[in-house]
């Protein structure tokens, strides 16, 4: 049975996707996105569930900088998971009375607008996950008066639901992602993604058009673009891609390849299937037959079979 690591403590998102992703596994709750992480580099799990990127927030910085500086880790699999916040409180607490609320930065940030119209007077405090406010909310002498968090979290840990589907968006979606350390990839399905993170070798004009002409003229749909500081000093980025495929298809291959070439490091996340199963649309001329077909024309006129 797999042990995977993942931000706890129980009654967490990231919880309900690593049931979704591996019924079966072992769970190891962990501090943070990279204390996961680390337990699956260091080997004390087989791997780690983490949130990658939400419909509405876009990528999570947090788990987007561990996976492109730290240890390398592949990611193996993905999942949708849609989010519902609860507002949870001790029983007995009134709403008005509700002063500071903990929470999850990224569940802060999705219930921005009810706590704007509802709790005007209430000040925010980010917790490490949306369970562990919860659990801290339940202790007596709490600082927190609620926590932003899923109704289960609440029923687990003696909470009150004082008001549910507290989200900005009622079809916010997170994506979570299970990484392992490096080992054979995932067999494409037709259906996949592929992570990637870029380092530009200079700063010039045209650079970010030269990484994507790389994916443009070999037919690759990107799912994701993001820029990240690299720490040395404003203006100085990093990419991460995601993108329609499989390493082992011939148009991604050609394009990865491509950027190893051209940019200062290219840093291979992994193929692994997509959770919607969508397939991609293969544009003319970039099927992996075309390819094969493209480098034997290739051969054969290069011992002047014209
Ligand atoms: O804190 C959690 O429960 C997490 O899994 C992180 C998170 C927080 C808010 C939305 C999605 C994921």
């Amino acid at each position: 049975m797999p042990k995977l690591a993942y931000l706890g403590p129980e009654g967490t998102f990231a919880e309900e996707a690593l049931r979704i992703l591996a019924p079966d596994a072992e769970r190891l709750p962990s501090a943070n996105v990279s204390a996961a992480l680390d337990a699956a580099r260091r080997g004390e799990a087989d791997g780690a569930v983490v949130p990658l990127e939400n419909s509405l927030e876009g990528g999570i910085a947090t788990t987007l900088d561990e996976l492109a500086w730290g240890e390398p880790l592949l990611i193996t699999a993905e999942v949708l998971l849609p989010v519902e916040f609860s507002l949870l409180a001790r029983p007995g607490t009134e709403i008005g009375n509700i002063k500071r609320i903990f929470s999850h930065p990224a569940a802060l940030t999705q219930c921005r607008g009810f706590v704007a119209r509802e709790l005007p007077d209430a000040v925010t405090i980010a917790a490490p996950s949306t369970a562990g406010a919860a659990q801290e909310v339940a202790l007596p002498g709490s600082p927190y008066d609620a926590a932003i968090a899923a109704r289960i979290a609440g029923e687990h840990y003696g909470l009150v639901e004082l008001a549910s589907g507290i989200g900005d968006r009622s079809d916010t979606v997170t994506r979570f992602v299970h990484v392992t350390r490096p080992a054979p990839l995932p067999e494409p399905t037709g259906a996949d993604r592929t992570s990637l993170v870029v380092f530009l070798s200079d700063d010039h004009p045209g650079a970010l058009l030269e990484m994507l002409t790389e994916f443009a003229v070999r037919g690759v749909n990107l799912t994701r673009i993001e820029s990240r500081p690299t720490g040395d000093g404003i203006g100085r980025y990093f990419f991460h891609f995601d993108f329609e495929g499989h390493v082992a298809d011939a148009r991604v291959g050609e394009a990865i390849s491509g950027l190893h070439r051209v940019c200062a490091d290219v840093r291979f996340l992994g193929s692994y299937p997509r959770a919607d199963r969508l397939s991609p649309q293969i544009k003319r001329g970039t099927a992996d037959a075309d390819f094969a077909e493209a480098a034997g024309w290739l051969a054969r006129i290069r011992t002047g079979q014209v």
